[in-house]
């Protein structure tokens, strides 16, 4: 929107108070006033609160980070949850609620907590407050993620809205109960699945994704992922943004037999080493935090990180704190996507720990390689669904 440029013509006298005693601005005879954009200077405006905050240590309201990072039409922040990036968290209005969602390309469910749920379970959440006359009759849903957490619930159907993109009547899946895990993170009030429509749990018909439910009327039939590394970034729906990214996108296609955005990786090189022709299977993730990857490889890896091992008692790879991993590479199409060594030190084991936990784990016992927050927070990635879908890579 351009600004717009008003001349007014007039001759007012301002009266300014400074302090008690009113000053008295001479009477300009012509002037000009330019308009800064009303939401520029909003945004201006949640940006220095968000810095006073920031310069205090207050803890900064989500909604004041939401108003901050707001993007152009189609793009919706993408805001850590903690100073780890353990989740990112995206304002997704439904019907007249906006509640903050969990973004995750590796599931394919919109449910959120709701008013069906027992109070106890509501505290310090923004929840969907069901509306009787949308349910969808007969529809349930149950989903458990890799970690064992899970929620269950009925399902709705009602206005959905993500970055100023409207789904008028999106599968709204509303929790009647919700695991230990998600009552305890009292940011998260639920997940916005951005993977294949086909894993979505509603019985006894499966429900399309927002994604899917508003394809067809986005410019292109794509979203395009930019997590940051300990900052906020973005879900793009429907464009590329060419400022979010250097260099050219490599695009591969996707393996979609599982419903997620699944490719094959070609190869790895650690640090500055020769490259090794391997080939993964690896599915991209938001949802996940971590990157898990080929026993051999993360084996390799940490021989090259001092102090590192492999600690059952802190449940993966952990390493010194002071250390800073080498960077690591894996080749997809062909070209060479680099994980700076920096993000790989993702968190104390625990707090105050200065043993430090590995962002790259070993995929033992998942079935395939997972590229999680860990590796998405330098990259922008195309997720584009044509006829024969593909996901695309670029560096930040
Ligand atoms: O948490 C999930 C996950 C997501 C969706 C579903 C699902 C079941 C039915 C529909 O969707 N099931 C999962 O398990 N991970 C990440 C993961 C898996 C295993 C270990 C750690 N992390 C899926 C994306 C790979």
């Amino acid at each position: 929107m351009p600004s717009i440029i008003n001349t007014l013509t007039a001759a007012v006298a301002f009266v300014g108070v400074v302090g008690a005693t009113p000053v008295e601005i001479p009477k300009p005879k012509h002037f000009t006033i330019k308009q800064v954009e009303r939401s520029q200077f909003l945004r201006n405006g949640a940006q220095s609160k968000v810095k006073t905050f920031r310069k205090y240590g207050a803890k900064i309201p989500l909604s004041l980070l939401n108003a901050a990072y707001a993007g152009p039409n189609g793009s919706a922040p993408a805001v850590p949850g903690d100073a780890y990036d353990s989740l990112y968290l995206t304002p997704v209005t439904i019907a007249n609620t906006t509640v903050q969602l969990d973004a995750d390309t590796g599931s394919a469910d919109l449910w959120v907590f709701s008013s069906l749920q027992a109070s106890s379970q509501l505290t310090g959440h923004d929840y969907y407050k069901v509306d009787a006359s949308k349910k969808v009759q007969g529809a349930s849903w149950r989903i458990t993620y890799g970690d064992g957490s899970g929620a269950a619930g009925t399902v709705y159907a009602d206005k959905v809205v993500v970055g100023g993109v409207t789904a008028t009547s999106q599968a709204v899946e509303a929790a009647t109960s919700v695991s230990a895990q998600f009552q305890q993170d009292r940011d998260t009030d639920g997940l916005l699945g951005l993977a294949f429509s086909s894993i979505n749990t509603v019985k006894p018909t499966p429900q399309k994704t927002f994604f899917d439910t508003v394809k067809a009327s986005l410019p292109e039939p794509l979203f395009s992922v930019n997590l940051k590394y300990h900052a906020a970034g973005s879900y793009d729906f429907g464009f590329i943004d060419k400022a979010k990214y250097t260099g050219d996108i490599t695009y591969v296609d996707v393996i979609t037999k599982n419903g997620f955005w699944e490719f094959t990786v070609d190869g790895y090189a650690i640090g500055s080493g020769a490259t090794t022709k391997s080939s993964i299977d690896a599915i991209a993730d938001t949802g996940t935090t971590l990157a898990y990857l080929p026993s051999t490889l993360v084996s390799a890896y940490y021989k090259q990180v001092t102090g590192a091992k492999n600690s059952a008692q802190d449940g993966g790879y952990v390493f010194p704190c002071s250390t800073t991993p080498p960077d690591l590479s894996i080749v997809i199409g062909g070209v060479k996507q680099t994980i700076p060594g920096k993000h790989i030190n993702y968190a104390p084991v625990t707090t105050g720990s200065t043993t430090c936990f590995g962002g790259v784990q070993d995929n033992t016992g998942i079935g395939f390689s997972i590229l999680g927050d860990i590796f998405l927070k330098s990259k922008y990635v195309i997720h584009e669904a044509k006829d024969t879908p593909r996901i695309g890579f670029a560096q930040q």
